[in-house]
């Protein structure tokens, strides 16, 4: 079918303009195959295809349809970085007077200001806090997009997605859902669950060869074999140079950031010969970029060293400006090879000629070394075969014998993926997504509420006796909290209930129920006094991912408790509570204004996990203010003041300088050694542009930020 012919199926005359600028004429079989399950009749429809195969467009024929006759669409996906991407993209519309908003973060703020928008791009979460403050214009959405709706399956993110859509649907019941999944076995149950027509395909724009490697032979079951023209010693660098010879370039993922860097360690050196003069000039522009940023972790230092040489390691760890640059830059095609841990499969668009699968085993700390889901290396495996570039994709794992080669044929390049499964059962995920449920006016009783939950994927997958048993156990959680209150007496079908003040404001600050319940304990006990002590009662939340305790961390822990008797007395000497105190002491020297590097040496962290550590305890810091301002407590500056550090990073006495942008921790610290403490003193600075050489790493650059800043303060 031909975009031309799209007409006949009545998209927009616009419709054409905007793919025929993107060069697409004809649509993909999947595509077609959507048309005619009535995407653009205003029907819902499960789109399971494969990764690249065009689904976004898909949707877009729902979304202009909606848009051109006055509609309005909610496009949901799992990463803030995918959000930014899809924004990019529907950019396009604003030239046909259409307003286009993206939402991230920020969770109890307000999104009233997107109501103007016609297409609103956001993660699961912010959707789901968008739901939880009461915003009108969620009540008025035309298109639902769920990208990823396979995610249902995450322990992190499936609950919050699956709720999500349930209330999304219970809100716009003549609103239509368009979800776009990997293959996935079960998409017929995930299409029933939506009410869905559903298109399954594995129908990919460019050849993919998937098969397993052994003894320098990529055996492709279906594509015959192929000698890997390379011997260096790794098995995984001999297929990275083999691709890169081909003109390709290469994604290989494995299974920790450790291993990530270890693998881009090997492969460094190997690829030397093949770069050009160029590229080496571009690389050694990013090389510097990443210095300037991070040149005092070792770990920064060692990323700007390889990527000087054409290759880079990605994991969670790393700073989010490094992960941009360093994806960019494989787009363009000057990095020749990236080792990532998994997560890079998962965001955004990134083909490669060939996909290395390095480790098929992950560290599960229930079952020790665990063969990974069949989707997650698909899922990698889709990542191959840049369309238009590559003439096909190569998949490859590795064996070391002839016997793992063949299970991991069977397995993997012939086996077909898992069934998809709610997580909503895990209690912290249910006892938040109750509250937040009856707190935002979705259920009043306990009827509603199991009619709500009657609405999610949990229910399709789960014995309603068993849901009945986790809901009421929750329910009582949350009556003997106080965050809600029930009428009549004890929990049955006929009980009504409401959330109280402090339950409401729980559920808008999105945090979980437990995490509210330990912060209101602590806030209402005895006299906290040390900042260490406030940092505990966030690091002991659930919300805090806490920092994992490794040998050598055991004497640094204990020590400070002996000296802390106060903390000491909060917990049981067990792994649990020292490894929440190892994380305080982490927040403690980043406020306390240590070195990033020694941060990173001294607890076995990235940068950009400090980074992360910081943001959610300011978050933490920032909502046990908010429920000390309901509770009467006496602590709200104390943490407001802890809060701000915490976002910066820094002593109290520079909390003026940090909130200039373009100033962070370590530069305003200089600034005050010199003598510029405040923002008034700056006028002094960019008036007098002599001073410029007193203060180290503030050059002419930064000056032109701040007086733009100042300026615009004015
Ligand atoms: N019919 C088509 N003809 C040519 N190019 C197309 C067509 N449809 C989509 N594309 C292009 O293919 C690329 C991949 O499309 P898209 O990102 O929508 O895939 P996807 O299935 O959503 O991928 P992912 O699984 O990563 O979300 C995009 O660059 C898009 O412009």
């Amino acid at each position: 079918m031909m975009v031309d012919d799209l007409l006949d199926f009545g998209l927009p005359e616009e419709g054409l303009e905007i793919f025929g600028d993107r060069g697409i004429e004809e649509l993909y079989p999947p595509q077609v195959d959507g048309v005619r399950s009535g995407v653009l009749d205003g029907r819902n429809l499960v789109l399971a295809v494969p990764t690249a195969s065009g689904k976004t467009l898909v949707s877009e024929l729902g979304i202009l349809k909606s848009v051109f006759s006055g509609g309005r669409t909610l496009y949901i996906v799992p990463l803030k970085a995918l959000a930014y991407e899809k924004f990019e993209l529907f950019k396009e519309y604003e030239r046909y007077g259409f307003n286009v908003g993206v939402a991230t973060g920020d969770y109890d703020r307000s999104a009233d200001y997107l109501s103007d928008m016609d297409v609103v791009v956001t993660t699961s979460e912010k959707a789901d806090s968008m739901l939880r403050l009461g915003t009108d214009w969620i009540g008025d959405v035309d298109v639902v997009v769920c990208d990823e709706v396979h995610l249902v399956d995450s322990d992190r993110r499936g609950p919050t997605l699956e709720v999500t859509l349930a209330k999304l649907m219970m809100m716009n019941p003549g609103a239509q859902v368009i979800a776009l999944s990997a293959t996935i076995s079960n998409a017929r149950e995930i299409a029933n669950w939506l009410d869905a027509g559903l298109v399954k395909s594995d129908w990919r724009p460019i050849e993919l060869k998937e098969g397993v490697v052994f003894d320098d032979f990529i055996d492709f079951p279906f594509d015959g074999g192929k000698e890997v023209c390379s011997d260096e010693d790794d098995v995984a660098t001999s297929l990275v140079r083999d691709a890169v010879l081909e003109g390709g370039q290469a994604l290989v993922f494995t299974s920790s950031r450790r291993n990530s860097r270890g693998a881009a360690g090997r492969i460094v050196g190997s690829l030397d010969d093949l770069l050009s003069p160029m590229e080496e000039d571009r690389l050694m522009e990013l090389s510097n970029d990443i210095l300037d940023v991070d040149g005092v972790t070792e770990e920064g230092e060692r990323l700007a060293r390889y990527v000087r040489r054409g290759v880079a390691f990605h994991h969670a760890g790393l700073r989010n400006t490094h992960l941009r640059r360093i994806e960019k830059l494989f787009s363009s095609g000057d990095l020749k090879a990236i080792c990532s841990t998994p997560t890079l499969a998962w965001g955004i668009n990134l083909p490669a000629r060939r996909v290395v699968v390095r480790d098929y085993k992950r560290y599960d700390p229930n079952y020790g070394m665990k063969p990974i889901p069949v989707l997650d290396v698909k899922q990698m495996f889709g990542r191959a075969g840049r369309p238009g570039m590559d003439p096909y994709g190569e998949a490859v794992l590795i064996a070391k014998n002839e016997v793992e080669r063949d299970q991991l044929i069977d397995r993997y390049v012939v086996g077909d993926t898992e069934n998809i499964t709610s997580k909503l059962a895990s209690e912290p995920a249910l006892r938040s997504h109750v509250l937040s449920t009856i707190a935002s006016g979705f259920a009043g009783s306990y009827s509603e509420l199991m009619d709500f939950i009657d609405r999610t994927f949990f229910a399709v997958q789960n014995r309603p006796e068993d849901i009945q048993l986790l809901v009421k156990r929750v329910l009582g959680f949350l009556e003997s909290e106080g965050f809600i209150e029930v009428d009549g007496f004890g929990l049955g079908s006929g009980s009504g209930f409401d959330a109280t003040a402090i339950g409401k404001r729980v559920s808008e600050l999105y945090i979980d129920p437990l995490s509210a319940s330990r912060i209101l304990e602590r806030l209402s006990g005895r006299g906290m006094e040390s900042d260490i002590e406030f940092l505990h009662m966030v690091c002991e939340t659930p919300d805090m991912d806490t920092l994992y305790m490794r040998k050598s961390d055991y004497s640094r822990v204990e020590s400070f408790l002996k000296e802390n008797p106060r903390l000491k007395e909060r917990g049981e000497m067990d792994d649990w509570f020292l490894s929440e105190v190892k994380t305080s002491l982490l927040l403690k020297d980043w406020i306390d204004e240590e070195d990033d590097g020694d941060i990173c040496d001294w607890y076995g962290v990235s940068s950009g996990d400090i980074r992360r550590k910081a943001s959610t305890a300011e978050w933490l810091l920032h909502s046990a203010a908010e429920l000390s301002k309901m509770s009467m407590s006496l602590y709200i500056n104390r943490l407001r003041n802890l809060q701000r550090r915490m976002q910066y990073g820094v002593k109290k006495e520079l909390s003026d300088l940090v909130s200039i942008s373009g100033i962070g921790r370590v530069r305003a610290r200089e600034l005050y050694k010199n003598g510029y403490r405040t923002k008034s003193d700056l006028h002094e600075l960019i008036d007098n542009q002599s001073l410029v050489r007193e203060v180290d790493g503030v050059g002419a650059k930064t000056i032109e930020k701040i007086k733009r800043e100042l300026g615009g303060n004015e």
